[in-house]
């Protein structure tokens, strides 16, 4: 078992002592601040294939006491990248009823209130996940950051079964939907840079697209993910919430984050 956390003596302080990377180089998230972007007029808008899964097919949405992630269909995949990223899973971040500022990538040093990530990998040059998560080209995670607005009827196709993955290890199959309605509209505006995973092992394998514009979901939905979860299983005698599950910023001297739009 994974035994790292969020809190206590094996948060994120301690993961470099049983995970060397996460003290390593190229550490994301990070803070997206005017003196390190650089627009990229080769940044193209990505092409999503078979984004669009049948309600006939279904997800598997999993408590895995870090986060709660979907895993996708490995016939999801990105073009208009390095190489060919096939869909892994997506999972979220977020932060806790009484400071909804979970994001872990800010802007000018400004947190959203959760964010969303969904990982591929080169599926062009690795067989599968696990293959390519500890090489440097093998994974592209996009990031959509959250705020509130508007109750969103896509988000809910998720939020609505949280109920059913409450306790770690819990699962659930959810229907098959667009996961394109999950993004924003402008897929031509984002942020891009090498990166790591925000997790332990912190491999710095990530090729991060962060999208300019939030999605936002309103404040009952934003509640409900930060309520919902616990990091515990169902019989835990000492139940722990499943809250403020958000890496902090890392240092980032000596490099630059490419933007595909002029400010
Ligand atoms: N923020 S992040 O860096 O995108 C990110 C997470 F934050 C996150 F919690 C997870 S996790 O839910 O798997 C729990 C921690 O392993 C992942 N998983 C990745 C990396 C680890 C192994 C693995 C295997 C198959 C598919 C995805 C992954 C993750 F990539
Ligand atoms: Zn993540």
């Amino acid at each position: 078992g994974s035994k790292w956390s969020y809190i206590g003596p094996d948060g994120e302080k301690a993961w470099p002592k049983k995970y060397p990377f996460c003290g390593g180089v190229f550490q994301s998230p990070i803070d997206f601040h005017k003196d390190i972007l650089q627009y990229d007029s080769n940044l193209l808008p990505l092409e999503f294939i078979g984004y669009n899964v049948s309600s006939t097919d279904q997800f598997t949405l999993i408590n895995n006491g870090h986060s709660v992630k979907m895993y996708l269909l490995p016939t999801m995949y990105i073009r208009n990248l390095p190489f060919e990223y096939t869909a892994s899973q997506l999972h979220l971040h977020w932060g806790n009823r009484n400071k909804s500022e979970g994001s872990e990538h800010t802007v000018s040093g400004k947190h959203f209130a959760a964010e969303l990530h969904i990982v591929h990998f080169n599926s062009e040059k690795y067989p599968d996940v696990t293959a390519a998560m500890d090489k440097a080209d093998g994974l592209a995670v996009l990031a959509i950051l959250l705020e509130i607005g508007p109750f969103n009827p896509s988000y809910e196709k998720i939020f609505r079964h949280f109920r059913n993955v409450k306790y770690k290890d819990q699962m659930v199959r959810v229907p098959g939907f667009n996961i394109r309605e999950l993004l924003p509209d402008r897929l031509d505006e984002y942020y891009r840079y090498e990166g790591s995973l925000t997790t332990p092992p912190c491999y710095p394998s990530v090729l991060w697209t962060v999208f300019r514009h939030p999605v936002k979901i309103s404040h009952e939905q934003l509640l409900a993910l930060e309520t919902a979860m616990y990091c515990t299983e169902s019989d835990d005698p000492e139940p722990l919430e499943m809250v403020d599950n958000f890496r902090k910023v890392q240092e980032f001297h000596e490099r630059l984050v490419f933007i595909s739009f002029h400010e």
